[in-house]
């Protein structure tokens, strides 16, 4: 594996800072990107400003639009919340536990064949604090959900490049459906109401 000398990013200013440097030119290290982002240990004062619960589902918090190459979001878990299975639109997906832990269920695209039966997963993960998971469309698709029903959870996501859509599967017969992907604020600020928001329903 890569053997290049990562430094520990002290803050998410420094670890934004260093992702848009990386980001610039075009080839993606993927382990250099994970690695980074697992060095970076979450402190509360540096996100805490984008951590915005909503009580019925998970809330997508923009911190970062990486010069158009990357979107670096903050999500927002409630007690149980889980997003539905999905895809990610061709492009990196690295999800960073910044409180509480997250599980992770990982299924293969249905095939054409198999409409109509239900989809299992094929690996379960569960990822504590610090710790940086990956996903692109080869590896497969995944629902990840807040496990605990005592304690919320919040991840820091880096989509590259960005998307505003994506698929989403239905468990039970294999069905998708593209959904748009919104946020429930920019950069610290609420986004305005009235916004059709359609996102990922359960
Ligand atoms: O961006 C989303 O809403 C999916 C969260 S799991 S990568
Ligand atoms: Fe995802």
């Amino acid at each position: 594996s890569d053997h290049t000398k990562v430094v520990r990013p002290k803050s998410l200013e420094e670890l934004i800072q260093e992702l848009h440097k990386i980001f610039d030119s075009d080839k993606v290290n993927v382990d250099y990107v994970k690695r980074l982002m697992t060095l970076y240990i979450s402190n509360r004062k540096d996100w805490k400003k984008y951590a915005k619960f909503d009580p019925h589902r998970y809330t997508r918090n923009l911190v970062d639009a990486g010069n158009g190459k990357f979107n670096l979001m903050v999500l927002c878990w409630g007690e149980a919340n889980g997003s539905s299975i999905h895809s990610h639109a061709n492009a990196h997906c690295f999800m960073k536990v910044l409180d509480g832990s997250i599980r992770e269920e990982l299924y293969d695209w249905p095939s054409e064949d198999s409409t109509g039966t239900s989809m299992s997963p094929r690996q379960k993960n569960t990822y504590e604090k610090n710790r940086c998971a990956y996903i692109s469309d080869e590896i497969g698709l995944h629902r990840v959900e807040n496990p605990s029903h005592s304690d919320k959870a919040v991840t820091l996501h880096l989509y590259s490049p960005p998307f505003d859509e994506c698929e989403s599967f239905d468990q039970r017969t294999g069905h998708k459906n593209t959904v748009k992907v919104t946020f429930w604020s920019k950069f610290g600020k609420r986004t305005p109401y009235g916004v059709c928001a359609t996102t990922k329903e359960e």
